[in-house]
């Protein structure tokens, strides 16, 4: 039987490519669900092509707009127009698997909606994890859910890792997460006050949205990573290291307790993680370009710590230190660097303003531990406020 397949996100760049992946194998898989937020001409193109049952829009207006057009077009598609649609079509009985690929905390209540409804949740968002934290792994043994990395790193991981997670711990002496170091990585740390968001998106290896290039750019791509390691692999932090490796050959590498490294290569496509997490434990084809080992000049590899660490990516420290603090740390720190790189986006603070808006709301914002969806949601709204005032007056 074909698996059914809910793709939360499904006109970012993580959800384009999943749709590819997908189109690629219609004997194994069929899309059940779409959803976006804004993108109503590309998600009535994907309505036409893969004919899902459901499809949901962020917003009243853009919900409406799209019911109209599919109408307009013959399609049989129901557009779902509820406060919980995203958790409707995420934990639908008839789901198989859900592609988790919304941007931002907004896609934590429909992650912990598959993950209670015991779906394959194939998780990109990394923020739902980074934010949901304990909660979120509850709610995934409680459902009895399986959790596959869509994380380039972190498929990395899980593909270098046994099979049997109950031999982690024993074998395993550390996790090693390759960085990129972003488009900045070789310009004077002086120079970073003056760049653009069009620098900042520039990435040198991976296509991806707008957010995300900017944490890589920060570094705080790294610092969700090392949490959202944290949670899924179950190691302890002092397990966790980062290294520079500027051609993102190698996705990350495990340590064993004897010193043998196993790593996963492969050209930077987020297709081969993808691919992986839809047929995992099997392989189908992705539509990735092989790693041509003729031609591969070089791979190199950097200590951050050398490489005007801490002037030039002065988060990173963020992510063990968030994890050794109370568990709604990372709670605040997620959304302090989303309204950050928003507010960068829209040119309101200045590409080194992010960290400082990420400090400033850490200090304004007391710790707490939520344990429940609405005490994260009330965390992460707190938090967003103190990070929205804090960046009005940077910008003032
Ligand atoms: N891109 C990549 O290669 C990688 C991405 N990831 C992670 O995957 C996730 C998605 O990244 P990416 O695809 O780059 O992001 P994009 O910005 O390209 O896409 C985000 C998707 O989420 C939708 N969306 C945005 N805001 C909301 C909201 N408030 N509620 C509901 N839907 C929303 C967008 O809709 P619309 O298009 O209509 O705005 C779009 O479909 C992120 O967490 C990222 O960190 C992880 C590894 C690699
Ligand atoms: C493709 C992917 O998983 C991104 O998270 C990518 O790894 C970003 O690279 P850097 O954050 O290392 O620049
Ligand atoms: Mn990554």
């Amino acid at each position: 039987m074909r698996q059914r397949i809910t793709v939360l996100g499904s006109t970012g760049s993580i959800g384009k490519n999943t749709l590819d992946v997908v189109a690629r194998h219609p004997e194994r898989f069929e899309v059940f669900a779409l959803s976006a937020a804004t993108q109503v001409e590309l998600l009535l193109a994907q309505c036409a092509q893969f004919q899902p049952r459901y499809a949901v829009m962020a917003s009243a207006v853009h919900a409406r707009e799209l019911a109209e057009k599919i109408k307009s077009n013959g399609l049989p598609t129901q557009v779902i127009q509820a406060h919980d649609a995203l958790e409707t079509i995420a934990s639908h009985p008839e789901v198989d698997s859900v592609m988790a690929a919304i941007v931002g905390a907004a896609g934590l209540a429909p992650c912990l909606a598959a993950a209670r409804a015991g779906k394959r949740l194939l998780l990109a968002n990394k923020e739902a994890l980074v934010v949901g934290g304990e909660v979120f792994l509850q709610a995934v043994r409680s459902g009895g859910a399986t959790l596959l990395p869509i994380d380039s790193e972190h498929s990395a991981i899980f593909q270098s890792l046994p099979e049997d997670p109950a031999t982690w711990a024993g074998r395993v002496d550390k996790i090693i997460l390759t960085a990129s170091g972003g488009p900045f990585r070789s310009r004077p740390p002086a120079s970073l006050r003056d760049v653009t968001p069009e620098d900042a998106c520039a990435h040198p290896n991976w296509v991806m949205g707008r957010k995300i290039s900017v944490d890589s750019a920060t570094m705080m791509n790294k610092v969700l990573e090392v949490i959202e390691a944290r949670y899924l692999f179950g190691l302890a932090p002092a397990q966790l290291d980062v290294v520079i490796h500027p051609q993102s050959t190698i996705h990350s590498m495990v340590q064993y307790r004897d010193m043998s490294v196993v790593a996963q290569m492969g050209t930077p496509d987020m297709r081969v993680p993808i691919a992986y997490g839809l047929s995992w434990p099997e392989r189908v084809a992705s539509g990735a370009a092989a790693l041509d080992f003729h031609a591969l000049s070089a791979m190199t590899f950097e200590s951050i710590d050398d490489h005007g660490h801490p002037e030039r990516f002065p988060g990173l420290r963020l992510a063990w230190e968030s994890l050794a603090a109370a568990p709604g740390t990372t709670v605040v720190l997620n959304a302090a660097n989303e309204v950050a790189v928003q507010a960068f986006l829209e040119r309101r603070i200045r590409f080194d303003q992010i960290h400082a808006l990420n400090l400033e709301t850490l200090s304004a914002v007391p710790s707490s531990n939520p344990d429940s969806l609405d005490a994260l949601l009330d965390l992460d709204a707190k938090a967003r406020s103190s990070a929205e005032q804090h960046a009005m007056r940077m910008s003032a």
